[in-house]
């Protein structure tokens, strides 16, 4: 068989804890599920072994799914991306909502609608979508969509290890020196520490937010102008990564990021699209000429039953089911007669 790279989603093995923190030091800051921190990296790649081997487990308590994103058959791995089925908990889960307050006088005949950010401390969370990062070499054509959609396949594979309303934290405006406007208007005044600092020390211990953060609720007017411009606002570099899960479904309503302003996106998992339009059906043949309608290019995963591996690739339609191309057959490590989860790829051409 002819050895064309091709690149599986897996879940995160103990062993790509080497990978991983190279790959970490790829990104500018490091990301929630993929920290510039070897100790911190150790201790998510290990709460995410144990999530996945206690899937079954109702009563274990599910911390992270991370998944990897493999180069078969060089074994490198390009990237991660990962699922926290419940924020909140016993550490609560931090937000500012906007909202508006109306002051109306009617002696000077004036009224006034001020933005204002109420602090919101979840217990009881949603289930959050994590960082999501690729090599820069292997974005664009559809990678980083197929690292991204995997996620909802597995969520419509497991419902019931998820919970029904899905967020999406999106970096917020920062620039390349770590210097976030909203940080430097609000949050500096009350930590003392710099964005970069306030960011990292968060991922360990939340105990200095509940203590530190302002207590009462914030007038945006009294913001400066730029800092004011950038809630709700996200990072260059997170703009694609806006445009493809609003495309899914997840909308900016009112919560931003606590430190940065950053969007906090939400959706029903139920009606995210790739959630909604995904498919289950069998595989009738595993064949490099195949017949049938097609190709169409999919996001596909193995179903309930099996590991879960995704990749991006090629199906054909015949009437007794799906027919796949041999190599992805093989990375996927399906047979004829078992079943495939797939849904549109939507990459632009
Ligand atoms: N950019 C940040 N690190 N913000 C602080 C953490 C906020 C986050 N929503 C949490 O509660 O964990």
């Amino acid at each position: 068989m002819s050895e064309v790279p091709l690149l599986v989603v897996r879940p995160v093995r103990i062993e790509d804890l080497g990978q991983l923190n190279a790959l970490a030091h790829l990104t500018a800051t490091g990301l929630t599920t993929l920290p510039r921190d070897e100790s911190l990296m150790e201790k998510r790649v290990k709460q995410a072994v144990r999530t996945f081997s206690q899937m079954e487990d109702d009563s274990a308590q599910h911390e992270l799914f991370l998944f990897v994103m493999e180069e078969k058959p060089s074994g490198q791995i390009v990237g991660t991306c990962g699922i926290v089925p419940k924020v909140g908990g016993f550490k609560p889960f931090y937000a500012y909502r906007l909202g508006t307050d109306v002051h109306e006088s009617e002696t000077l005949k004036l009224r006034y609608e001020h933005k204002v950010l109420h602090l919101l401390r979840e217990h009881d969370g949603p289930t959050e979508i994590g960082s999501l990062f690729l090599r820069s070499e292997y974005r664009g054509g559809g990678t980083g969509r197929v690292l991204s959609l995997c996620r909802f396949l597995f969520m419509a594979n497991h419902p019931s290890l998820f919970e029904s309303e899905v967020i999406a934290e999106l970096r917020g405006v920062i620039d390349d020196d770590g210097v976030s406007p909203f940080w430097e208007a609000l949050g500096h005044h009350f930590f003392g520490i710099d964005f970069p600092n306030a960011d990292m020390l968060s991922l360990y211990n939340k105990e200095f937010i509940e203590k530190l953060m302002p207590r009462h609720p914030i007038y945006v007017t009294l913001l400066p102008k730029e800092a004011q411009a950038s809630i709700g606002e996200v990072h260059r570099l997170t703009a694609p990564a806006r445009r493809l899960l609003e495309g899914e479904g997840l909308r900016w309503y009112d919560l931003v990021d606590i430190f940065e302003a950053g969007p906090i996106l939400q959706c029903k998992r139920e009606e995210i699209r790739a959630v909604r339009e995904s498919r289950v059906d069998v595989i009738a043949a595993i064949d490099d000429h195949p017949d049938g309608m097609g190709p169409y290019r999919k996001c596909i995963a193995t179903t309930v039953g099996k590991s879960f591996l995704a990749a991006g690739g090629l199906l054909y339609l015949r009437e007794d089911g799906l027919v796949l191309e041999k190599s992805l057959a093989a990375a996927l490590e399906v047979q004829p007669g078992e079943s495939v989860r797939y849904v549109d790829l939507r990459a632009e051409a």
